[in-house]
């Protein structure tokens, strides 16, 4: 068992009290950048994440000529280059721990002059980069990977693209964005259809930024030959990061929560479906806009929590939180079902294996199976579990150390700053026992 880096413990807690506001969206936070440097002017990005996924792409836009200014923490001023302003990034372009990172810019970088590498971590260099090279190389490009399409990548440019009519194989944003943004340098029309509907901020963005797209119900078109206008762009807290509080505050007992300014688009909000069929207690107050993304200010009570089957519906809406979806189960009385959820072994770890490995260790009985699990809840208990790296999962299991009957012992835990900078100090301002070496 892996046990470099920072480790955590977690304690039982009483209850769970206070306002948090988490950190911005990390989707809306890489995209905000990625667009702001291709447009025409100067936008402000307000509420940015300063994560290490996210900041590790405003590095590699900064690498290919892009200046940007940091007037404050969670701001960044960026100077855009324009559509064809970015030049070739000195070195190989460091993507870090982050899927969403690599797999836009290798749409965006398809559609450039010149060639470019991309590297990620150990994590993200066993991930799959098939899905975004295939339509790509479809439309014209030429990418060259690793044996079975891993990291590193070799985006080729100076290639004419052509716009393609493509269905995704699976639900997912990523690769739908990766060719919506190739599509702005495409000849012609791009077509995509979705299996199931996924985050649209791409879409919604790109629009905000001036350029002509239509979308809609797991669908999406644009064409090339546009321009991106600078606008400013206001990120609210990541529902995924608000996610830990919800669960946490749902099964302590005694606990009232709220979390504040959460976006909260459809396509991100399956956990609050999935946690309500389970009987959970979240209110949203104050429901209103913020820079064009709905959000509100959610007040979660400690409720009892019994087992469901989560219908295979929710999945791509809660892609993110099954890690902590697993330990509300685990907390739940009777039994909870996951099924259609395969997706979640190709994420930073394979989250069914680690989830299920790491709460066996706390004595919860739960069965692997291909594209989920069955879990049954009962008792927690304590002992040493290995996030191995994974942000969602090392917090997912911060999150059962507040029930169980002795400490949860976390390894690996450092990543989580890539998504959650400033996790352990929020969470022990409302009530964790959450303790770091
Ligand atoms: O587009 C995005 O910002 C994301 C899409 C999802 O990935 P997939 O597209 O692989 O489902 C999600 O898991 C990831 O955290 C962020
Ligand atoms: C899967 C995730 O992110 P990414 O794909 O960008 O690494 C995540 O944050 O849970």
């Amino acid at each position: 068992m892996s046990s470099s880096g920072e480790c955590w413990s977690s304690s039982r807690a009483t209850a769970l009290q206070g306002e948090v506001r988490v950190p911005g969206d990390k989707s809306i936070s890489h995209r905000a950048v990625m667009f702001a440097s291709l447009a025409e002017g100067t936008s402000r990005v307000s509420g940015f994440l300063e994560g290490e996924d996210t900041r590790a792409t405003a590095r590699a836009f900064a690498a290919m000529g892009v200046t940007m200014q940091q007037p404050s923490a969670s701001e960044r001023i960026v100077h855009g280059a324009g559509l064809h302003g970015l030049h070739a990034a000195a070195d190989a372009i460091d993507c870090g721990n982050a899927g969403t990172g690599m797999r836009l810019l290798t749409g965006i970088l398809a559609g450039q002059a010149f060639d470019s590498t991309l590297i990620g971590d150990e994590s993200l260099s066993h991930r799959p980069m098939r899905r975004v090279i295939d339509p790509l190389a479809r439309m014209g490009a030429q990418i060259d990977a690793q044996q079975g399409g891993l990291p590193p990548l070799r985006v080729h440019g100076g290639r004419p693209l052509r716009g393609i009519d493509y269905a995704l194989p699976v639900a997912s944003a990523q690769v739908k964005s990766a060719i919506l943004l190739a599509g702005l340098y495409a000849d012609g029309e791009t077509r995509i259809s979705e299996p199931h509907p996924t985050r649209d901020y791409t879409e919604r963005m790109l629009a905000a930024f001036g350029w002509p797209i239509a979308f809609g119900e797991g669908r999406a078109s644009l064409s090339g030959g546009h321009r991106l206008r600078a606008t400013d762009v206001v990120v609210p807290a990541d529902f995924s990061s608000a996610a830990f509080f919800l669960v946490a505050a749902s099964i302590v007992p005694g606990s009232d929560l709220l979390l504040r300014e959460v976006g909260i688009n459809p396509r991100r909000t399956g956990l609050l479906q999935a946690l309500r069929l389970m009987g959970a207690d979240i209110v949203l107050e104050r429901e209103r806009e913020l820079g064009g993304e709905a959000v509100a200010d959610l007040r979660v009570r400690h409720a009892r929590l019994h087992g469901i089957a989560v219908p295979e519906t929710l999945v791509p809406d809660m892609i993110d939180e099954f890690p902590i979806l697993f330990v509300a189960a685990a907390a739940a009385q009777g039994t909870t079902r996951v099924t259609g959820a395969a997706e979640l072994r190709v994420k930073e770890s394979d989250r069914i294996a680690v989830m299920a490995q790491g709460l066996r260790k706390l004595g919860v009985a739960i069965e692997e199976t291909p594209d989920g699990a069955l879990i049954e809840g009962g008792r927690l208990g304590g002992g040493e579990v290995d996030s191995v790296g994974d942000h969602r999962c090392a917090m997912s299991f911060a999150v059962a150390g507040l029930l169980a009957a002795t400490p949860v012992q976390i390894l690996d835990c450092e990543n989580v700053a890539t998504s959650f900078p400033g996790f352990v100090a929020l969470a022990n301002g409302c009530g964790f026992v959450l303790v770091t070496w």
